[in-house]
C-alpha cells in the first residue's frame, strides 16, 4: 500500500480503502479459485496493482470514456484502473467463467459501480470503446485483429483513442509491423526493479502497419 501512495499520493480516502481491501479480497478468493499465483499474492501491489496503473501514467481517462479490458483474468489491469478512475466506464471481458466470477465478487466487494463484466471471447463483443487495455493475452498481431473494429471513431477523444497494452521484454520485433506504436518504459514512472523490462505500448486508432 505504501508503494501505491508513493506513486499515486493524491488518491482519495475512498480509493485508499478500496485498494487496501483488494489484498484480502484476492487472498480469500484465491483459496477457492486460483486467479493469482502465490508469489504474486504476496506482492500484489507491485506485480498487479502498480503494474496495471502504469497505464494511468501514460493516459488519464476522461469521466465519460468507455474502456474495454480484454482477457482481464482476475481483473488486471481493469480493476485497479476502475478504482483510480471512478467516473470512467470499464467493461472487463474474459473467456473463462471462473475468472469472471472472481472479478464479479471483487467488483461487488469494492462497490465499484463503474465496472461491467462479460464472460465470453472478445471477438463476440459488438460495442465501441475509446481505449482497449490489456496485459498478457495475445501477440500484438492477433490482439489487433480481435479489437481494431471495437475502437470508437467519433467520440470527443478521437485523437487519442487506441490500444494501451502492458508488455514485457524486447518489443522491437513484435512491433515492427506497427510504425505508429509508442513504447513507454514503466521504469520511467516507477523506480522499482520489477519494472525494468516492462512497458506500456500505445497504438493509436489509425495505427498503420
Ligand atoms: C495470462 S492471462 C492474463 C490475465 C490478466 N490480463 C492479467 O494480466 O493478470 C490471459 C487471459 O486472457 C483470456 N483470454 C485469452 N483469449 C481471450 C479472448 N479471445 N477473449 C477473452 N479472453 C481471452 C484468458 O482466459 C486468460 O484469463
Amino acid at each position: 500500500m505504501e508503494l501505491l501512495l508513493k506513486y499515486f499520493p493524491d488518491i482519495t480516502e475512498t480509493q485508499k480503502k478500496q485498494f487496501a481491501l483488494l489484498q484480502s479480497l484476492y487472498e480469500d478468493w484465491n483459496l477457492k479459485i486460483n486467479v493469482v499465483s502465490r508469489k504474486d499474492i504476496d506482492e500484489l501491489y507491485l506485480r498487479h496493482v502498480l503494474h496495471s496503473l502504469g497505464i494511468a501514467k501514460v493516459q488519464s481517462f476522461l469521466p465519460d470514456a468507455n474502456i474495454l479490458d480484454v482477457g482481464t483474468g482476475g481483473g488486471f489491469p481493469g480493476i485497479p484502473l476502475a478504482i483510480l478512475f471512478p467516473e470512467t466506464n470499464f467493461h472487463l471481458v474474459d473467456s473463462i467463467g471462473k475468472k469472471i466470477k472472481v472479478v464479479n465478487e471483487v467488483v461487488e466487494g469494492l462497490k465499484l459501480d463503474n465496472v461491467k463484466t462479460t464472460n465470453d471471447r472478445v471477438e463476440t463483443l459488438n460495442g465501441k470503446y475509446d481505449f482497449i487495455v490489456s496485459r498478457a493475452v495475445a501477440q500484438m498481431e492477433t490482439f489487433v485483429h480481435w479489437v481494431q473494429g471495437k475502437i470508437a471513431k467519433h467520440s470527443q477523444h478521437e485523437r487519442k483513442n487506441g490500444i494501451l497494452y502492458l508488455k514485457g521484454g524486447d518489443l522491437s520485433e513484435e512491433l515492427q509491423l506497427y510504425r505508429n506504436a509508442s513504447i513507454f518504459p514503466l521504469i520511467d514512472f516507477f523506480e522499482e526493479d520489477f519494472f525494468e523490462t516492462k512497458s506500456v505500448v500505445y497504438l493509436p486508432l489509425k495505427f498503420r502497419r
